[in-house]
């Protein structure tokens, strides 16, 4: 494969080297971007020999002039190490198209510590790591109609991606499928908790629940139906299906979970306040 969409001669480079960014980089592999076009700024020496191993790219300990060569930079540290993580990168930046994976820090804010106004936002979530990323997507006004292609084509390598028009849309994009995968890993954990209680092997539960999980996704994606009509297309009246949903609307099971997808939106608000702060 060719990454025929990134421009031949872009170099990018990722200032953290987690998890985050090892899923974007293996994307960027898989679709055929060479090792050398890719540093990662990655203060850990496990970390560095991780992503080496993994990715057969440069792992650097700090920032440097390396980083001049680079038309692309992913920001993929902590909210909370992205002040400290900057002011080293900023003079070494250039003209850099800025990329920001971290949940909350602003586009004002990064363009203020990353020195360019040029600055796409985005929310992948961990299914990047297998090619099946849902990726929310935000442009600040800086930000060329290229700008906007090349963070795009950078994504679609993990998987999926969806623009949004306001910032502060960000924030629900964090709550539902940036953090999401968690509450799907969730369900499944209480669903094979359920198997192994129930007398199957905690394989055999693990297999059945995740076949659910990938089916009913497959079906919602495919269907044009409301998510409702196909709950209710499982739910015989009088039935198991039935009986299970009425014990979860009794335990106040779908208000409490739109609840806490609230809190997490609150969360990715008030990581953006105290940055500003
Ligand atoms: N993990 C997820 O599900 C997920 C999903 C979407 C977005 N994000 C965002 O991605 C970002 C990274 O998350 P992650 O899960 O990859 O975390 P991570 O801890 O795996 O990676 C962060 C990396 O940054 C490195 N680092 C720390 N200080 C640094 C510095 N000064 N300079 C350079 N690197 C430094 C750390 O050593 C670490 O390897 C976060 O901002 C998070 O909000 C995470
Ligand atoms: N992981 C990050 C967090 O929990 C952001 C979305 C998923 O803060």
């Amino acid at each position: 494969m060719t990454d025929s969409a990134l421009p031949s001669d872009l170099h990018l480079a990722f200032i953290g080297g987690g998890n985050m960014a090892s899923a974007i980089i293996g994307g960027l592999r898989r679709q055929g971007v060479a090792a050398e076009r890719i540093d990662v700024v990655e203060p850990f020496e496990a970390s560095r020999d991780a992503l080496r191993a993994a990715h057969g790219i440069e792992a650097h300990a700090a920032a440097g002039d390396f980083l001049a060569r680079a038309g692309l930079i992913v920001w993929a540290v902590k909210p909370q190490s992205f002040r400290e993580a900057a002011a080293p990168v900023a003079p070494h930046a250039g003209q850099a198209l800025h990329l920001s994976v971290m949940a909350g820090i602003r586009a004002g804010d990064l363009a203020a510590q990353g020195g360019s106004a040029r600055v796409v936002r985005c929310m992948p979530n961990t299914p990047a790591l297998v090619g099946k990323g849902m990726t929310g997507l935000f442009a600040s006004a800086a930000a060329s109609a290229q700008d906007r292609a090349l963070a795009e084509s950078v994504i679609r390598t993990t998987g999926d991606a969806l623009w949004i028009e306001r910032e502060e849309q960000l924030d629900a994009v964090t709550a539902l499928s940036g953090s999401g995968p968690a509450y799907v890993f969730y369900f499944l954990e209480a669903m094979e908790r359920a198997g192994t209680q129930m007398g199957l092997t905690a394989e055999q539960a693990r297999r059945l629940a995740v076949g659910t999980f990938a089916g009913g996704s497959a079906l919602a994606a495919d269907s044009p139906e409301t998510l409702a009509t196909l709950r209710e297309r499982v739910t015989s009246k009088g039935g198991t299906t039935y009986a299970a949903l009425t014990h979860l609307d009794q335990a106040g099971m779908q208000d409490a979970f739109v609840g806490a997808l609230h809190a997490a939106a609150v969360r990715a608000k008030e990581l953006g306040d105290e940055f500003g702060r």
